[in-house]
């Protein structure tokens, strides 16, 4: 699947089975949001090793800038896609039924020296997905402004909640900004 359907994908979103999509979904958004066009597959490890050395090998190579790969439980696939990839990897711990998602998380970010996987909280897909939004920004001016936007609107929400909660509170008048 890729996305915006006529746009070559920039963006790898990758996961160990479909059952991670749910997860997984929220970098997809993510790279909506900013019209980055992706591609999402699954490409496990453990189950299709000789497909996934070929995924990181030739991802560069068809253009990708940058890889988000998510995994639960033993969660291999974004440490391996790392070691055969020159690109970015960011890597989603995805939670499963046991061990609340700590497994994913360890299985993923205790990475060797020389082989970084970007790696975001547990289940923080949306997190991943505006990461490479960065990656790409860094030698895109048009697409850090519009990152720079995003940023400001943040303020603006973060700004409306305390306005709304100074509101609510007694003696709100006492503190703010
Ligand atoms: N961690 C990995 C890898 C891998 O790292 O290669 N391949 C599949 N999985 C994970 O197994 C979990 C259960 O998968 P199923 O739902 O297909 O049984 C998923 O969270 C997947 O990411």
């Amino acid at each position: 699947m890729t996305s915006p359907a006529s746009a070559a994908p920039v963006v790898g979103i990758v996961m160990g089975s479909d059952s991670d999509w749910p997860v997984m979904e929220a970098a997809a958004k993510a790279l909506d949001e900013f019209g980055i066009p992706y591609e999402v597959d699954v490409v496990s490890a453990h189950r299709m090793p000789r497909e996934m050395i070929a995924y990181g090998e030739n991802a560069a190579g068809r253009g990708l800038k940058a890889i988000i790969a998510g995994a639960g439980g033993a969660a291999h696939l974004p440490g391996m896609l790392a070691s055969v990839t020159p690109l970015p990897v960011i890597g989603v711990p995805v939670p499963l039924k046991y061990l609340d998602g700590m497994d994913s998380l360890m299985s993923i970010v205790q990475m060797p020296a020389g082989i970084p996987v970007a790696t975001v909280s547990i289940a923080g897909a949306r997190n991943a997905g505006l990461l490479a939004v960065r990656v790409l920004a860094a030698a895109d001016p048009e697409l850090q402004g519009r990152m720079t936007e995003f940023l400001g609107d943040l303020n603006d929400q973060a700004t409306e909640k305390g306005k709304r909660l100074r509101q609510k509170a007694a003696g709100a008048e006492s503190f703010g900004f």
